[in-house]
């Protein structure tokens, strides 16, 4: 069924209304306030998505007004379903999603994970919501926070390396204007075409690298400063971070979901 009514909720109201107003009429009708409670009576759907650190106070502001016709979802990096479960009455269904920020742009990618009350039709529905921000795939909560270290968190990586690499052109003499176009479709189109060729990314890095040419010079850089390792340790750092805000957030949780290594 086609979503008609939307109620975006913040704690400064003023911030939820701008957000409604700009998307109302688009798809659905788009209401903004600063009442949880009041935003999910009666909805079917109630998306969570503030910090961790904040999930306790706002599934106690939903609480009194979901049941288990209410599917519950959240975005949040870390909290396994568990932490929803126990604060929501009995038997809600709680789905985990980790999306990132290319999702603006259609162009995301979410992993989904059921909590236990529910079924694969709320998983569906889920995925069905989600169509529209890009790829969707399941995985099973365990592995939440290696998602959330690869995909949840890596389109802050990949800006890291535009910026650097456009930086680098402008050193070099570029307009910066020019530098950052350059870098940022450098980036756009190898990741197109990393997740398009059905290659494995080291074959299609060989193919840019021509013996004796320039592409190695500039990888024999990288390799000096294990510019590899460093996206090894930064993702298993995410990961880490990941089920610290887990335990943070519920000091006397410790449920065992998340992140093994
Ligand atoms: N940013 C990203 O790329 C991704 C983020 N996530 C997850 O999304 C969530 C939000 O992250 P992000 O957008 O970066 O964080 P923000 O702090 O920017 O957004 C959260 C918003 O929720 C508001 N808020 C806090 N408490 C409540 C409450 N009780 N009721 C209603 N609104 C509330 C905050 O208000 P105020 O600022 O006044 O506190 C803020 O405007 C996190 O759980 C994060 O793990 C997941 C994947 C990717
Ligand atoms: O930084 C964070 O905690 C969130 C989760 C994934 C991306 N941003």
């Amino acid at each position: 069924d086609a979503v008609t009514e939307v109620a975006v909720t913040d704690v400064r109201g003023d911030v939820a209304r701008e957000v409604a107003a700009r998307h109302d009429g688009e798809a659905a009708s788009v209401s903004g306030g600063a009442d949880n409670a009041a935003a999910a009576a009666g909805a079917d759907v109630v998306l969570l998505a503030v910090k961790p650190q904040y999930m306790a106070d706002a599934l106690a502001s939903v609480r009194d007004a979901v049941g288990p016709d209410t599917l519950v979802v959240s975005i949040a990096a870390g909290l396994p379903s568990t932490f929803y479960e126990r604060r929501l009455p009995a038997g809600v269904p709680v789905v985990r999603v980790m999306p990132n920020t290319p999702a603006t742009i259609g162009r995301g990618v979410s992993a989904v994970s059921p909590g236990r009350h529910a079924s694969p039709d709320h998983v569906a529905l889920v995925e069905t919501l989600l169509a529209g921000t890009g790829l969707v795939v399941s995985v099973p909560e365990a592995l939440q926070s290696a998602v959330t270290a690869i995909s949840g968190s890596g389109p802050a990586y990949v800006f890291a390396m535009v910026d650097a690499l456009a930086e680098a052109g402008t050193l070099l003499g570029l307009p910066r204007a020019l530098a950052q176009q350059l870098a940022a479709h450098t980036v756009a189109g190898s990741g197109v075409y990393a997740a398009e060729s059905g290659q494995h990314a080291a074959i299609l890095r060989e193919a840019v690298s021509s013996p004796g040419g320039t592409t190695l010079a500039a990888l024999a850089e990288l390799d000096e400063r294990a510019v590899r390792a460093a996206y090894v340790a930064a993702a298993r750092a995410a990961a880490r971070r990941a089920d610290e805000l887990a335990r943070e957030a519920d000091p006397e949780g410790a449920d065992g979901e998340g992140h093994r290594e």
